[in-house]
């Protein structure tokens, strides 16, 4: 589905990612781990296209090169950025909804995903009328994953969604992401993370960066676990 054949990316003129080659197949769930500073970030945005960057990337079997930035969103890809970016005056549910207007889904398959979103976190059915600006940060970020979702019907690409998250909140997040595997097992999911051992329990897949480039690309042999 996606694959990075020996990627390098720069932020300005600064080299940040080198020789980066991997791919994430369907019903993957691959932690991008990595100390602070390593690239994981810069690795995500690659993806998105908000680098410099060269080498081939392919989405199912498009160069995705030579797809805009804000076009990708519209492939099936949900990103959830480390900052949450949320729109304070509009409303949680307006948030969630605004990347597929962007990408003009038409109303009966905005609300078939929205209803999807719900399921996943029902807890965003009753702030939906809330502004975004009103809600906690842990809860900002259940919005962020929420706004992640309604495209991401192929891949879903979370930057350090652990990350500054109360133990009971953190808990919930791994609960939804328990439950969007269960209703989308086909949906492709990578989460950085700079703590290895966190995600360890429900990545099928741990692929540690280090200095901008891959150090190593462990599958999981979950029946010996
Ligand atoms: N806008 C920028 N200009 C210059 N250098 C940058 C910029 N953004 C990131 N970097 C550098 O790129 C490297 C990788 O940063 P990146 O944010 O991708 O790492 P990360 O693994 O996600 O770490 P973190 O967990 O701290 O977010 C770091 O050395 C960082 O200083």
């Amino acid at each position: 589905m996606l694959s990075l054949n020996r990627v390098d990316a720069a932020i300005g003129n600064i080299p940040i990612l080198r020789d980066i080659s991997f791919s994430v197949g369907p019903a993957e769930t691959v932690a991008l781990v990595g100390r602070n500073g390593a690239g994981k970030t810069t690795l995500l945005r690659t993806i998105m296209g908000f680098t410099d960057s060269r080498g081939e990337m392919r989405f199912d079997g498009r160069d995705l090169q030579a797809v805009a930035p804000h076009l990708r969103p519209g492939m099936g890809i949900g990103y959830a950025p480390e900052d949450r970016r949320l729109f304070s005056r509009f409303t949680i549910t307006e948030n969630i909804l605004l990347p597929a207007q962007v990408a003009g889904l038409d109303q009966a398959e905005t609300s078939r995903r929205l209803e999807r979103i719900h399921l996943v976190l029902p807890e965003l059915r009753d702030l939906g009328p809330r502004p975004a600006g009103s809600v906690s940060g842990g809860q900002g970020k259940m919005v962020a994953l929420g706004r992640a979702l309604i495209l991401s019907t192929r891949l879903l690409l979370l930057d350090e969604p652990f990350q500054g998250l109360a133990p009971v909140l953190a808990n919930r997040y791994a609960e939804a992401l328990g439950k969007l595997r269960e209703i989308d097992p086909t949906l492709a999911i990578v989460i950085t993370e700079s703590n290895p051992h966190l995600l360890r329990s429900f990545a099928s897949r741990t692929i540690t960066v280090e200095r901008g480039q891959i150090d190593s690309d462990v599958v999981h042999d979950r029946l010996s676990a």
